[in-house]
């Protein structure tokens, strides 16, 4: 490959999200999710039967008919979003004078992780920074990521340089976005009685074992709230979106808005700063179901402020990061 072919990719990997809001497309998505042994820790020849026989057959149809409730014209929202953050963070590097080929791949679903590694390779990138949508780190989700890069890796004769952006859960830019958006929403419409911090959670046994997610959480929320100048009594942080029957990450989200509610809290704001990209968990379990949640049980107004989605701020926080991570690589244009 001649000399000024030599260039530098940055993949952005986020979850994936079904084709479309139907149960094959749903049913197919699903497969792929909750057959990846980071995500569901059951050994696979007890797993398999059920995932098949059980959860598919009753889950497809039930997640279909929420993702049709926020499907847009352009496709699933995680999907817009995460290749509008994309578009915009080549445009950010590229404005920075950084020589590089921005793509974004999906863990499961579509565009594949080694699709779009293979695409980059193509383009002549011969070193490659894997940067992923969630600030947190966690076995389930980043290091998901990471195996699957290694898998695609696994099967190069000339393997690429790689690198790994591993957390970002304290990074001064995602933290500053994140608050900035907050009190955004505020001078809109007044602040509320209780701030409530949705992360997604994960199986607390997977903490036990040594995941450092809900550590994580817990910084992100913390330095939120310092930035924020909130006092310990005026947020709440919560894990949402459980999944089977083990016990996962505690409080749950849904039993404290309602808890919230009953003790006489009027307004709760729920944001969710795990989330970078607006989504099923977010647009459907909080905004919808939270909401009639906190109103059933006696909350008077609920409001749910968006993710960073992408916001400018974000997108040079995002900028800054990869930036940091790609120094000692010279992404200047050859003379
Ligand atoms: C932000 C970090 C996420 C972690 C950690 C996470 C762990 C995790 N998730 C499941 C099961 C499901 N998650 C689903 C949707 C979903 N999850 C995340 C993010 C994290 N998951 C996102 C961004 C989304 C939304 C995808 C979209 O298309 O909008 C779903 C699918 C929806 C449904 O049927 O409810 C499942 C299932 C597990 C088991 C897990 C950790 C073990
Ligand atoms: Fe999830
Ligand atoms: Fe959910």
């Amino acid at each position: 490959m001649p000399v000024n072919e030599r260039w530098t990719g940055v993949l952005y990997c986020n979850l994936g999200t079904p084709e479309a809001p139907t149960a094959p497309a749903v049913r197919t998505y699903l497969a792929e999710f909750l057959s990846d042994p980071r995500v569901v820790e059951i050994p696979r020849a007890a797993w398999l039967p059920l995932l098949y026989g059980l959860v598919l057959p009753l889950r497809a149809s039930k997640s279909a008919a929420k993702y049709a409730t926020i499907w847009t014209p352009e496709g699933s929202p995680l999907k817009v979003w995460t290749e509008r953050q994309a578009k915009r963070l080549q445009g950010w590097l590229g404005e920075r004078g950084h020589r590089v080929r921005v793509a974004y791949g999906m863990r499961y679903g579509k565009p594949a992780i080694a699709a779009q590694l293979d695409a980059l390779r193509a383009a002549g990138c011969t070193r490659i920074l894997v940067l992923t949508a969630y600030p947190q780190y966690s076995g389930t989700t980043t290091a998901s990521v990471i195996d699957a890069v290694n898998a695609w890796s696994a099967r190069q004769r000339h393997v690429p340089e790689l690198r790994f952006v591993n957390r970002y859960h304290d990074d001064r830019g995602y933290l500053q976005a994140l608050a900035h958006r907050i009190e955004r929403h505020w001078r809109e419409h007044g602040r509320p009685d209780q701030l409530v911090l949705s992360f997604h959670g994960i199986p607390e046994r997977a903490v036990r074992l040594g995941d450092p997610y809900a550590d994580e959480c817990r910084r992100t929320a913390h330095l939120l709230a310092e930035w924020l100048q909130l006092s310990d009594q005026q947020y709440t942080l919560t894990f949402q979106s459980r999944f089977g029957k083990a016990k996962w990450l505690e409080p749950y989200t849904e039993p404290t808005l309602k808890k919230l509610a009953r003790a006489g809290t009027r307004r709760v704001d729920v944001a969710c700063p795990g989330f970078t990209a607006d989504c099923l968990e977010t647009l459907e379990e909080i905004a919808q179901e939270g909401r009639a949640a906190f109103l059933t049980a006696g909350g008077k107004e609920f409001h749910y402020i968006p993710c960073l989605n992408d916001e400018t701020e974000w997108i040079a926080a995002l900028g800054n990061i990869a930036q940091q991570h790609l120094a000692g690589w010279d992404t200047t244009p050859p003379k």
